[in-house]
């Protein structure tokens, strides 16, 4: 009985946690971008036959390219709720944000570059 209600609500939150994927994807451009962008890089993927050790840093950067986006979007409407007017410390906590998403982004394009240029050339 209790770990029927117990799974339940794991089955609820789950649910939550893809209603605000689709909630990110559907109010975000960015959102939009990074998903032709993972598809792309996907498809390339299979496409060269990637081993799986060729798989893994790719796999492992979409993630953090995606989650440090996520984070940032809620961030920055976090900030716009609570303080909509504008406040250095607003700016340093955006600006911040944004750069978790450039590091993430900047690692990935590196990632890319060190397994498909091989490949390509
Ligand atoms: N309330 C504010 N106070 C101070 N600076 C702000 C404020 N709002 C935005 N900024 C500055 O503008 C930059 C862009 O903020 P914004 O919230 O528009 O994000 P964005 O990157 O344009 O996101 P999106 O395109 O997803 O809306 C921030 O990084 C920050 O430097």
């Amino acid at each position: 009985m209790q770990t029927g209600r117990y799974l339940q609500q794991r089955i609820r939150s789950f649910k939550y946690a893809i209603q605000g994927i689709i909630a990110f994807l559907r109010s975000e451009p960015h959102a939009r971008i990074h998903a032709v962008a993972t598809v792309l890089v996907i498809a390339a993927g299979f496409y060269y036959r990637l081993s799986a050790s060729q798989w893994l840093p790719i796999l492992i950067v979409i993630g953090m390219v995606w989650v440090t986006e996520m984070l940032n979007t809620v961030v920055e409407k976090i900030m716009d709720h609570l303080s909509p007017d504008y406040h250095p410390r607003v700016k340093w906590i955006k600006d911040v944000a944004a750069g978790a998403v450039l590091v993430a982004a900047l690692i990935a394009a590196i990632t890319g570059a060190v397994i498909f240029i091989p490949i390509l050339y």
